[in-house]
């Protein structure tokens, strides 16, 4: 689904110009759900925009579904560590708002529009907030506003998730819940994930593989299979295996921070 082919980014600042990624190179397959971990300015939040095609490459090339990446990528949906929901539209109109702007859903909306709103309930009834479709963001909680804002990122049933720490804002109790529910959405929907995070065991509970970057300028350095058999309970958080797997990641991270 994802391919960078020795991609290096510059970004040309008024302070001069900062290397962001230098010969990067990676693989995610169609329906994986991959992890990007690194220590903080490694280029993590670089790499999404060049995947979704916000940034073009200094060098190098990004491909997407077998097509070279040359502007927005149509088949991504986004969420980030904020939820970013409009504080004037209901929960159910903040999920369908994509509907509105990407093509073909936006043409189809007019005529097709009952048939897309039960699509955008069944959403958040998977999330569990189909009884809070008609409230607004701000008479929700933060774990509330996160899970809409999962289900306004897959309305238009995009192929490819990129997650931007998108509970790194969440209490630990909360963010457990939200990894359950992006487990089940992931596994009922069958998308591929790139998941940015700075929680190791965000990352070993919900990927397949997790690629290692070294301090910017970034790399990846190292790929993980996480081997541990699906569906995952939260219980897997308790293995001797997964903390084993939870601590060598992150010798792995103090180790190139400090190269
Ligand atoms: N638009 C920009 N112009 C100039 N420099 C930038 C720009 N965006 C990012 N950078 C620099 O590029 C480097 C990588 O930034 P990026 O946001 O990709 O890192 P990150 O790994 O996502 O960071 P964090 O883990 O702290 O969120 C940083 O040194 C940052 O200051």
């Amino acid at each position: 689904m994802i391919r960078l082919h020795d991609v290096t980014l510059s970004y040309r600042g008024r302070a001069g110009e900062v290397t962001a990624l230098a010969h990067t190179s990676l693989a995610v397959g169609k329906g994986e759900f991959a992890a990007v971990v690194g220590p903080s300015g490694c280029g993590k939040s670089t790499l999404m925009k060049l995947v979704t095609g916000l940034i073009r490459p200094t060098k190098g090339k990004v491909e997407v579904d077998g097509a070279e990446v040359t502007g927005p990528v149509k088949i991504a949906g986004m969420a980030f560590q904020a939820a970013n929901l409009l504080p004037w539209r209901s929960v159910l109109d903040n999920v369908m708002l994509p509907l509105e702007i990407v093509a073909p859903h936006r043409g189809r909306l007019g005529r097709e529009r009952d048939a897309y709103r039960t699509r955008a309930l069944d959403l958040l009834g998977v999330v569990g907030l189909r009884d809070f479709a008609d409230r607004y963001p701000w008479e929700m909680s933060g774990g509330m506003q996160q899970r809409a804002s999962l289900c306004r990122s897959l309305i238009h049933e995009p192929e490819l998730l990129m997650l931007d720490e998108p509970f790194a804002a969440l209490d630990a109790f909360t963010r457990e819940e939200l990894w359950v529910v992006l487990r089940d959405l992931w596994q009922r929907l069958g998308f591929t994930v790139v998941l940015v995070t700075h929680d190791l065991r965000e990352a070993g509970f919900l990927a397949d593989t997790i690629h290692v970057m070294s301090a910017r300028p970034g790399q990846i350095v190292e790929t993980r299979r996480v081997a541990f058999p699906r569906p995952r309970p939260l219980d897997v958080l308790y293995d001797p295996a997964f903390t084993d797997l939870v601590h060598s990641l992150r010798n792995k991270i103090a180790e190139v921070r400090q190269a």
